[in-house]
């Protein structure tokens, strides 16, 4: 017999249908629809007043959208569900563990809010303390802990009752370089370990980078979503950035000596090119020596690739949001 079985998609772990969201009148979220895949860390990327913590409030069930639905497991998600709740956990912007507490009470105070007791409950601390790597740091306060421990600790107590997927607003945010690293090392192997799903939101570049699959949020709108890879892949070849004291006269005449599409990004000129590399010579020749203060060249990153599909730094404010137009009477 000819085999008729087709291939269907996996459901979605959370889908967001038409989310919108407004603040007296100004639109923070417009017409969200998104789908979050089972075991996938999926990253909200945009710049401040994007509309990602709106987002996220909605889904941790903080904020009600004025239209749209949330889905889990192809349930709609409303605001009061308990049972739909407890497969989340949460980690806020602003970290919430309790400096009086060691970091194995802090931990036992999530698991106990979540129901569990006893050996259970002991037992999942124990394991949550050894995959963030702390497990001889436990009985410490958290109080003098440095921010890198402290987020990996919420980490930690979010998956505590072992929820299936993970929401993060800015998990990263303010974390150095090494502590960056290490945050993301810890998250992947307990997503391996646990299974979860992961939804967050970051700003930062570097981040989006690591993630599965970005979802790009300008003003409230989803302009792109897919993987970090074949995003940067739509920008065209290499990025060359040239430091000048009059950056936009030089971007000018570049444009002008060169005719290629120079503009200015944060105070350098910045250039799109197939083949950046035999662009230096005919760069460096066509202006006198002195001009330029130093050229160089780049494969794009995300905050170029955000830069292409907004027009806007990934680094600036998104300015506050047009007011919604006024209905007819
Ligand atoms: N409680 C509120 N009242 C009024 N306006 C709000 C409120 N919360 C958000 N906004 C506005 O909604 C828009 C989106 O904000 P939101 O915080 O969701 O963006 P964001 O991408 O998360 O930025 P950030 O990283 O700064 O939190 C902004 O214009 C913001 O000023």
């Amino acid at each position: 017999m000819p085999d008729t079985s087709v291939s269907t998609p996996p459901v979605p772990l959370l889908h967001l249908e038409g989310l919108t969201r407004r603040f007296k009148g100004r639109v923070a979220v417009d017409g969200l629809t998104l789908s979050v895949r089972p075991g996938e860390i999926l990253g909200l990327l945009g710049p401040n007043g994007a509309g990602k913590s709106t987002t996220f409030q909605i889904l941790a069930g903080l904020l009600a959208p004025d239209s749209g639905q949330v889905r889990f497991a192809g349930r709609e998600l409303s605001l009061s569900d308990p049972a739909l709740r407890r497969q989340m956990g949460i980690i806020f912007q602003r970290g919430s563990l309790d400096d009086l507490l060691t970091a194995r009470e802090n931990l036992m105070l999530g698991a106990r809010l979540y129901g569990l007791t006893g050996e259970r409950a002991r037992e999942r601390v124990e394991s949550m303390l050894a995959l963030i790597g702390l497990a001889d740091r436990g009985d410490e306060r958290v109080g003098t802990w440095s921010g890198g421990m402290r987020r990996r600790l919420e980490l930690a107590r979010a998956l505590v009752h072992q929820p299936r997927v993970v929401l993060m607003d800015e998990p990263t945010q303010g974390l150095d370089e090494a502590a960056f690293r290490t945050f993301w090392a810890h998250l992947k192997r307990l997503r391996d370990a646990e299974g979860i799903t992961v939804l967050l939101t970051t700003h930062r570049a570097d981040e989006a980078e690591v993630c599965d699959r970005l979802a790009v949020l300008d003003a409230g709108r989803l302009v792109a979503c897919d993987t970090p890879a074949a995003l940067a892949s739509r920008m065209g070849g290499d990025i060359l950035t040239v430091e000048a004291a009059d950056p936009e006269t030089l971007a000018r005449e570049v444009r002008e000596k060169l005719g290629v599409d120079a503009k200015v990004v944060e105070g350098k000129v910045q250039v799109e090119a197939r083949q950046g590399h035999a662009l230096v010579p005919r760069l460096v020749e066509a202006f006198p020596a002195g001009r330029l203060s130093s050229v160089s060249l780049r494969r794009p990153t995300l905050a170029d690739v955000f830069l292409q599909l907004t027009g806007r730094a990934l680094g600036a404010d998104v300015p506050a949001a047009e007011p919604a137009p006024r209905k007819r009477r």
